[in-house]
């Protein structure tokens, strides 16, 4: 665990007795008690190691709920007992001797520094898709999860769901007031109903803004969750949840036929749309299939011919990452921090707010529909030999696929990779390596732009993939717009928890 960062002072200090004392040193709670040493010891290292330990440090982002009541202080924090797995503990101290209010002062310091600005106590409607992924969400929810949601004393009306599409009649009906965050244990398709059905809203507006969305991660790619949970592992997720600041976050309108819907991931033509859902026969294969896909259409050389219609904002890899480096510098946490969050232009200037427009219902869309004439100053191209189109909203597509590296929640824009078909099979092979190590961005071979808007035609192919957020919707025309911190959600920092593209800090 983190070493202390500041000497305790008096006030930060509870003495019990029998060389038991609490202390507060920064971001640490300092723990002074052989007993729970040596048990803290023995869980968090396995095997004890040296001498009996008399004391042990926990950092107050662990520590889930404080109080005092009765005679005893009771806390209870989230132990680590691996890299990747939590449990929630509990110490219990009688008050003795002690002062009752300086024992509530102290409690509330130890409880201002664990949450900072999130909110305590979040009054949560959770759905739980029991089909997501490998099928482990029931457990994952009831072990991993639930347990550390109500050590943190956050009040739970849990739902399963029972069929496809249910997240989104729930959510266009449900009571907005009566609760802070809507959680979906799954994989990133129930999110993707979540924002549709608060989008369905005659007050979406407000529904979006005032109601934050989170994600434990119970699918097999997980995105919303590594994106704004920094994990895709559940204990970790819910831990960040419990802690997580409302963070305003773009949203896609996206118009196909006579539809319109909200997209918060992904839109994707080609080469990955094919490996994801043209794979159905694969899997067996499990997370192979995806790996299999790409290299069948590497070899194929296959292309996908299209018309591309664009409305660009930044042009070139050089101005994306400056972009990237104004969004991360420029805007501390503390501006984006809960009740402090500033909406209204995109970092580029252009207004691209869903507030400056009257109405409480979805915001109108700037450029029409896809049944539309296209505006004139959007930039339009023919591409025979299009082997990948993909417009992504968050950096992480899977764990290991930061394929957006220079994304950011809320910028007004959205991130968009294209690349052709028709590149030799190793270099091809390389560029999607290139993803896992961050390099995938300065890759010669695809393009990276910031867009606010596009239309996709595909030509001369009977049927194919389209992917938004990860579901086939049919293969015809769709136009997509961007509406800049439409959404709320949850996040640990108040921005992606990405590493942004390599060197952007330069
Ligand atoms: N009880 C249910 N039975 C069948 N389908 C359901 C049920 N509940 C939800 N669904 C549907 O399952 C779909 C996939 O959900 P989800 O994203 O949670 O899992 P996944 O697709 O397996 O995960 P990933 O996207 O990570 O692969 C959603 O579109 C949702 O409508």
């Amino acid at each position: 665990m983190a070493a202390p960062t500041a000497e305790p002072s008096a006030n930060d200090i509870l003495v019990f007795g029998n060389g038991v004392s609490l202390a507060l040193a920064g971001e640490t709670l300092l723990v002074k008690d052989k007993t729970q040493a040596k048990r803290h010891q023995n869980n968090v290292c396995g095997v004890p190691l040296g001498s009996a330990p008399s004391d042990f440090s926990i950092p107050t982002y662990n520590i889930l709920w404080a109080e005092a009541a009765g005679q005893a202080l009771a806390i209870d924090y989230a132990e680590p007992t691996s890299k990747t797995q939590l449990r929630p503990t509990k110490l219990n101290y009688p008050l003795n001797e002690l002062p009752r209010d300086v024992v509530d002062k102290w409690v509330e310091t130890l409880l201002a520094r664990a949450y900072g600005t999130a909110q305590r106590r979040k009054r949560a409607k959770v759905l739980v898709n029991p089909h997501a992924g490998p099928g482990g969400a029931d457990n994952i929810w009831e072990h991993d999860v639930k347990p550390l949601f109500k050590a943190a004393r956050m009040s739970l009306d849990v739902i399963r769901t029972s069929f496809s599409r249910e997240a989104i009649d729930l959510c266009e009906q449900l009571d907005i007031d009566a609760y802070d965050v809507v959680i979906p244990c799954s994989g990133d398709g129930l999110p993707y109903e979540v924002f549709n059905g608060l989008g369905r809203r005659p007050d979406a507006r407000k529904a979006l803004q005032q109601l934050a969305v989170a994600h434990i991660p119970c699918g097999s790619g997980n995105a919303m969750s590594i994106n704004l949970n920094g994990t895709h592992r559940p204990n970790l997720a819910a831990l960040a949840v419990i802690k997580g600041v409302k963070t305003p976050m773009d949203l896609m309108s996206i118009t196909q036929g006579s539809n319109r819907m909200l997209s918060f991931l992904s839109q994707s033509v080609g080469i990955i749309a094919e490996a994801d859902l043209g794979t159905e026969h694969l899997r067996w294969l499990g997370a192979k299939r995806f790996d299999v896909g790409v290299a069948q259409r590497i070899f194929g050389k296959k292309v996908y011919p299209c018309d591309i219609s664009v409305k660009v904002e930044i042009q070139s890899k050089g101005g994306v990452k400056a972009h990237y480096k104004r969004d991360r510098t420029a805007e501390d946490f503390s501006q984006r921090k809960e009740g402090q969050i500033s909406k209204g232009s995109s970092s580029t200037g252009e207004s691209t707010s869903s507030e400056a427009d009257a109405g409480e219902g979805l915001p109108p869309l700037r450029f029409g529909t896809v049944n539309d004439k296209i505006p004139e100053d959007w930039e339009t191209g023919s591409h025979d030999k299009l082997g990948n189109f993909y417009c992504g909203n968050m950096a992480w597509m899977a764990p290991n696929a930061n394929f957006f590296s220079a994304a950011c929640a809320n910028d007004g824009l959205m991130d968009l990779v294209i690349n052709d078909g028709d590149i030799a099979a190793l270099k091809y092979m390389g560029l999607m390596m290139s993803v896992e190590t961050n390099k995938f961005f300065d890759n010669s071979l695809i393009s990276y732009r910031k867009i606010v808007a596009y239309r996709f035609t595909p030509r001369e192919q009977k049927d194919g993939y389209i992917s938004i957020d990860g579901e086939r919707v049919p293969f015809e025309p769709f136009q997509v717009e961007v509406h800049q911190g439409l959404a709320t959600v949850l996040s640990k920092s108040g921005r992606y928890a990405t590493p942004g593209p390599l060197g952007w800090e330069k």
